[in-house]
């Protein structure tokens, strides 16, 4: 035990109403953006408190698996812009035929839209091979990561940036694009800018895509399927 001063327990100060409001108006309209992206930079300051948020995400382990390739370059982001062409042509011939229209009039990314593109990676090996927390359970560091792109995402809408996540990319295009060594996992390519506007509900929902479930029909009381009366 090596605790210094002023590491003992110490009572939570509870949040206000206004407080609690903010967070939550935070989660609900935090959305994924994909179109609304300003051109205007964002300052390094508020880049970095927004990966200061991603940064004090849960970790297995403490792990911090975590790090973050910033990429501005226009012609970086334009060759992965076509790799996200090649793989939208890929995903387009697993959509089932009654979807194919709608899919493609989707938008599905901003990566040229936005000034600023966030490659999240998650470094499999910090801190040795196996560690506290994911001996049994495997993909707790890639988990652990998902955790700092919520944080990130979070603490961007509070700032007024808007953040869309691409996953039509294949990894290797990402690694090789970027110079990502094997051993580290990509988990996230994120579009990120200032925005003025954005939708209220999932973009997906309003282009009729999907819907949000309903919550009761997610929940079960002590074992699978059991539902309260
Ligand atoms: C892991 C992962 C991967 C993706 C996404 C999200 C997540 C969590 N989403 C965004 C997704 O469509 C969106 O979150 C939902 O539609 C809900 O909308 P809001 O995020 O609430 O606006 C997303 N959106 C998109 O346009 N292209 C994409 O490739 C992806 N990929």
């Amino acid at each position: 035990m090596s605790e210094e001063k002023g590491d003992e327990l110490a009572p939570t100060a509870s949040f206000s109403q206004a407080e609690r409001d903010a967070v939550y108006r935070a989660i609900y309209e935090r959305r994924d953006v994909r179109d609304e992206f300003l051109e205007e930079e964002i300052p390094r300051e508020t880049i970095l408190r927004v990966l200061q948020a991603a940064h004090h995400a849960p970790s297995v382990g403490f792990m911090q698996p975590w790090n973050f390739v910033l990429v501005r370059d226009g012609a970086i982001r334009a060759r992965i812009r076509e790799a996200f062409e090649a793989a939208v042509a890929r995903e387009t011939r697993e959509i089932p035929e009654e979807r194919q229209a709608l899919y493609r009039s989707l938008k599905l990314q901003g990566i040229m839209k936005a000034p600023l593109n966030i490659c999240v990676t998650c470094d499999r090996a910090r801190h040795g091979a196996t560690g506290l927390g994911r001996t049994q359970q495997k993909d707790m560091d890639l988990l652990s990561t998902a955790c700092a792109v919520q944080n990130l995402w979070l603490a961007a809408r509070a700032e007024g940036v808007g953040v869309g996540w691409v996953s039509i990319l294949r990894e290797e295009d990402l690694r090789a694009i970027l110079g990502i060594p094997e051993e580290i996992a990509i988990v996230a390519y994120l579009c990120v800018g200032f925005i003025e506007r954005a939708y209220r509900r999932p973009e997906l929902e309003v282009k009729r895509w999907a819907k949000r479930l309903p919550l009761a029909e997610l929940i079960f009381e002590n074992h699978w399927g059991e539902r309260s009366e």
